[in-house]
Parts: C-alpha cells; sequence; structure tokens
C-alpha cells in the first residue's frame, strides 16, 4: 500500500511564481561636480536616463533571503554577501521588521564597474520586487531610505525613469526627455568609482564656483535643442577617468567617427562611453562599425528614454 499522500509540495513556490523585474543600464548624460561635502561624497547634478536593456531579476518570496547569478556579466558581478541585491534587501528588511524576503534570481547583462549603474539598478530592481512581494507602495519612505542607505544611484534607479538628480544622489526630479537611438560601449576595463572621485583632488568642504545645470523645466523638449544644450554642460568626471585608463580616449573616439552621431560622452564613473542618435535603427549602424574595427569590446545598440 502507498503512503498516504500529505500534499505537501502543493504550495511550495515554483519559478512560474516568480515575480520580474527589468534592471535597465543608467546613463548620465550630463554630470556636473559642485563641490566636496564634510562626509566626503560629492556634491552632484546630474541628468540621467535609461537604456532599453540591462540586467533581468526575479524573486521567488520565501522566508530566507538568497541569490543565484547568470549571465555574460556574472563570474564579475558575483552571488555573495556583497552583491547589491542583498545588500539593498538586507537595508529594507533592517527598516521594515517581518519583510518576506525570497530566493533572487540575476540575469548579468551590464558590465561591471562601467558607470552604467548596474548594480545600483539590479538592488532597485530587488527593492521593487521586494516591494511587491510585502503590498508596499513605491512611494513609502521605507524604500526610499533603503535605496539611499545601498548606494548614490539606488535612489534614481528605484524612480527608473529619466531625471535630474542631485545632491549626493538622493534627491530625483522627474524629467521628460525625447527618444534617441543609443549606442553604448565599454572597452571592458573595469573602472571603479572613488579612485576616479579621488582624481579631481577635492577637499571636503570645496565648494566649486561656476557648475551650473537647468533646472528640468528649462531643458528643452526638442531632440536638437536638447542635443545642444547637452554639449555645453560635460560629465566632470570624464577627465579623471581619462586619466586613470589611458585607453578610455580611443572608446569616444570611435563613437564620435559614427555617421548621424550626435552627441558623444562617458557615462557616470566611466568607463562606458555613449552615442546619441536620432533613432535606434542609426545606432546599429554605428555598433556595426564599432564592433568591426574593436571586436573586444562590449557594443551595445538600443533606445534611450
Ligand atoms: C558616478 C555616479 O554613478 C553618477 O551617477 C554616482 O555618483 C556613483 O554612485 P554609486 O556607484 O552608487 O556610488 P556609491 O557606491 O555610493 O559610492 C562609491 C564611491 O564613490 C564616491 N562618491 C560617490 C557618490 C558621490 N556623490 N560622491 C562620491 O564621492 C565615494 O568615494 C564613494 O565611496
Ligand atoms: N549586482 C551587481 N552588479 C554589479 N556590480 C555589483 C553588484 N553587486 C555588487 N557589485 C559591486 O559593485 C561595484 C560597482 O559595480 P557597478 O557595475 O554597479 O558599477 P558602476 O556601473 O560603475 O556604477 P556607478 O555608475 O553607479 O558608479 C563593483 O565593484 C561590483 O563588484
Amino acid at each position: 500500500m502507498s503512503p498516504p499522500e500529505t500534499f505537501s509540495a502543493a504550495c511550495t513556490p515554483t519559478a512560474s511564481d516568480a515575480l520580474r523585474e527589468r534592471a535597465p543600464a543608467k546613463v548620465n548624460l550630463t554630470l556636473r561636480v559642485l563641490g566636496r561635502r564634510v562626509d566626503g561624497y560629492h556634491e552632484l547634478v546630474s541628468l540621467v536616463a535609461f537604456a532599453g536593456m540591462g540586467d533581468r531579476l526575479e524573486l521567488l518570496p520565501g522566508e530566507n533571503l538568497a541569490l543565484t547569478v547568470s549571465g555574460p556579466n556574472a563570474a564579475e558581478a558575483g552571488a555573495g554577501d556583497e552583491n547589491l541585491v542583498l545588500r539593498a534587501a538586507r537595508h529594507l528588511a533592517e527598516r521594515r521588521p517581518g519583510l518576506r524576503v525570497g530566493r533572487f534570481h540575476l540575469v548579468k547583462h551590464l558590465p561591471v564597474a562601467a558607470g552604467l549603474g548596474g548594480g545600483s539598478s539590479d538592488a532597485a530592481a530587488a527593492l521593487r520586487l521586494l516591494a511587491r512581494a510585502n503590498g508596499m507602495r513605491l512611494d513609502d519612505p521605507v524604500l526610499h531610505a533603503a535605496a539611499e542607505a545601498t548606494g548614490s544611484d539606488v535612489p534614481v534607479c528605484l524612480a527608473g525613469r529619466s531625471s535630474l538628480m542631485s545632491g549626493r544622489g538622493e534627491r530625483v526630479e522627474r524629467v521628460d526627455l525625447p527618444r534617441f537611438g543609443l549606442l553604448l560601449v565599454n572597452p571592458r576595463l573595469p573602472v571603479p568609482t572613488g579612485p576616479v572621485f579621488a582624481g579631481l583632488a577635492l577637499e571636503p568642504g570645496d565648494v566649486l564656483p561656476g557648475p551650473d545645470h537647468p533646472a528640468p523645466t528649462r531643458l528643452p523638449r526638442e531632440r536638437g535643442e536638447l542635443v545642444r544644450a547637452l554639449a555645453v554642460l560635460p560629465n566632470d568626471l570624464e577627465p579623471p577617468a581619462r586619466r586613470l585608463v589611458g585607453q578610455l580616449g580611443a572608446v569616444a573616439e570611435s563613437i564620435a567617427a559614427t555617421p548621424r552621431n550626435r552627441l558623444t560622452r562617458m557615462s557616470g564613473s566611466g568607463g562606458t562611453f555613449f552615442g546619441l542618435y536620432d533613432n535606434c535603427r542609426e545606432a546599429v549602424a554605428a555598433a556595426k562599425i564599432v564592433a568591426a574595427r574593436h571586436p573586444g569590446w562590449w557594443v551595445k545598440p538600443t533606445v534611450l528614454g
């Protein structure tokens, strides 16, 4: 006689119960450094937008927190305690007793330490998934406190749409931007964020005269006008990043030389550079040229906004 049926597996979550979120690449269209705060962080203002590609994160809700990672850049991101997915989850759990967590699976497409805020976007996706699993609203201040505690780029990634980011990264104002074709190029050389900021050689309390940035409402909505406005608002981290990693100059040149390129610039602390185009088709044509000349580089055409 067969043992009595316990039906024990009936309510065990399966992969099909997983919640899913995208973790898109963050692009800093502009990045002005206004000075250095007494806490050592730099005071910034940056126009941030999100790409049509990035990582993917799943959560199978449950009692125990765990993470597995797959995808082309899984090894570089790692699945240990320091992964920003787990750090964000722990920051939220500390602030929200009884938080239901679970098993995360990250598909890591974005290069690591690349200026695309990959880890920050993964952390923000983790917070959005935990909010869904716990019936929390996305504007819950606890979610925002956990984002801020996880990293400077996590609040803007939690917003997940074009924004003007300021302070250390904690102030985020929504901005409407036109859509662009986008080319992302990374020479597969990781660039650590801390040393790039350190290359500015600012002391705590220093204030830089001059750097100014138009308010969200003063930014043009038309693509051509916006490109002209962006052209005079650089990424202030580009000179120290180029000093740190000499090969970055070649990345910028390769994008700038493509047909119909509207703007070429470094994102975040580098070393990914982006090119803007009027549409995705032009970005694909540019990607083919760059990839043919530099087969070892990470080259992705997509859209922005
Ligand atoms: C360069 C940007 O990606 C632009 O969006 C961000 O400012 C960096 O964001 P992030 O990687 O999330 O940065 P965090 O993990 O908070 O900080 C990494 C390191 O960058 C430096 N850092 C970061 C942000 C900031 N406003 N000032 C800084 O000086 C600090 O040395 C810090 O130790
Ligand atoms: N999920 C993750 N994905 C990528 N890196 C992670 C992750 N979790 C932790 N890290 C660590 O975070 C560091 C920064 O990685 P990330 O790819 O977010 O950098 P970045 O793109 O330069 O970020 P930013 O643009 O915010 O400066 C790396 O040293 C990496 O080891």
